[in-house]
């Protein structure tokens, strides 16, 4: 990207910052801050960026990254650009932190797993050429808030396929979701005719919208989920419930009713086809927006469906913070590269933003250049002269 960068700032960020002066410096850092802001000025980046980069494919979505790979080196990205280089992911993650060129990490998983490595840079600091950029896209506990107003068919087939395309795992996934109690009876029996209608199945099969998930340890999580289910007097399984790992990873879609909108399986990311809904008290949508807001560590999507502008304007502003991607009568998934720049924060991660302007910024070294075409006729300043 070469030009001028337009920032956006929002006059609702709501950052609020600890400045600690130098102890040495008070005075002048005071009136650096008065002068500073207001003031922030487009970068230019330089078209010679120069990154190469190591790309190691998670262990067990090695094929589709190849294809992806090879995609690109036929479009045109020169040999040792881009660097495939499938790893056992404790060995690549110790050898890249042990090194002292390492510029960057940009990281795609788990919470712990980010965490991890974001620890190991730290304490191996003395050792690199230069401060290395960290990015993350970790988990996320996403939501559907549903507002009396709403457009219940839009809410029944966007929640569908947000809770349960790619078997919910999907970062972006809906895992949780509040519905109006007034609304419910009709939204359960129109989500729980379509989940009939879902077919599970081979992903080679164009007519399947769902097929297994990734792995055993995937299944054995979900498995896990599905029997506290079962077991907890707060949940009560309305849909599906059932998996079946004799030949792939299968499990059901599945939605559960909660009475308690603080449950753990409100809160805790599962990464499956599993939906979980709050009926809520009508009248209480402001105290549940709110708690939809406070209930997840997590900040990646969620979506508001409601006609009424005024409960949509209320909502964005209460939630905020609570989602990188928020959407409006749409369901909380698929965002479009180039066109809806993608990343959480919270515990979602660092908030970069992927297929937007700022992601290119983070892996660049911009160089701002002076050149003066006078010559320099005096040291002393203007303010110097008697
Ligand atoms: N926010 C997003 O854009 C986004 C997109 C997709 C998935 N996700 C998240 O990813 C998670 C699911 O992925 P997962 O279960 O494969 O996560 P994971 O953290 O177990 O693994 C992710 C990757 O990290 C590697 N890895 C593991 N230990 C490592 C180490 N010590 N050093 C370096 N690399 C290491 C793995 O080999 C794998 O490639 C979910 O939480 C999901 O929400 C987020
Ligand atoms: N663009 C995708 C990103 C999902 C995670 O990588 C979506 O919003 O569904």
């Amino acid at each position: 990207m070469i030009g001028p960068f337009k920032p956006y700032p929002s006059p609702s960020q709501g950052n609020v910052v600890l400045w600690k002066p130098s102890d040495t410096a008070m005075l002048s850092s005071t009136l650096w801050f008065c002068i500073a802001i207001g003031q922030f000025k487009p970068y230019y980046l330089s078209p010679s960026q120069g990154n190469v980069v190591l790309w190691k494919p998670s262990d067990t979505a090695m094929l589709s990254s190849w294809i992806a790979y090879n995609v690109m080196r036929e479009a045109g990205v020169p040999e040792g650009v881009i660097n495939f280089v499938p790893a056992d992911g404790p060995t690549f993650g110790d050898t890249i932190t042990g090194s002292p060129h390492l510029a960057g990490i940009n990281f795609t998983g788990s919470v712990q797993t980010f965490q991890h490595l974001w620890r190991q840079v730290g304490q191996n600091l003395g050792l690199y050429k230069t401060f290395p950029r960290m990015v993350g896209e970790c988990g996320g506990k996403n939501y559907h808030f549903v507002h009396s107003s709403a457009d219940l068919e839009s809410v029944a087939n966007g929640t569908i396929r947000s809770a349960f395309e790619y078997g919910g795992q999907k970062c972006s996934a809906c895992s949780r979701m509040y519905v109006p109690s007034s609304m419910w009876p009709k939204l359960k029996d129109e989500l729980v005719s379509r989940v009939k209608e879902v077919k599970m199945g081979d992903a080679d099969d164009f007519t399947t919208f769902i097929s297994a998930v990734i792995d055993d340890k995937s299944f054995g999580r979900i498995k896990n989920w599905l029997d506290h289910a079962r077991s907890s007097s707060n949940l009560k399984v309305i849909a599906g419930g059932n998996c079946d790992d004799s030949r792939g990873y299968f499990v059901e879609p599945t939605i559960i009713e909660t009475s308690d909108p603080k449950e753990k399986i409100m809160q805790e990311e599962i990464f499956g086809p599993v939906l979980t809904v709050y009926p809520y008290p009508d009248e209480k949508y402001r105290e549940v927006l709110e708690m939809v807001n406070e209930t997840s560590p997590f900040g990646l999507t969620g979506a508001v469906f409601a006609q009424d502008a005024n409960v949509v304007k209320e909502a964005h502003e209460i939630l905020k913070m609570s989602a990188g991607n928020f959407y409006i009568n749409d369901k909380s998934t698929g965002s479009v590269v180039m066109q809806q720049p993608f990343g959480g924060a919270r515990l979602s991660g660092t908030n970069d933003k992927a297929g937007g302007p700022h992601y290119v910024l983070k892996f660049c070294s911009p160089q701002a250049i002076k050149e003066s075409h006078v010559p320099l006729t005096d040291w002393k300043y203007d303010n110097m002269q008697a």
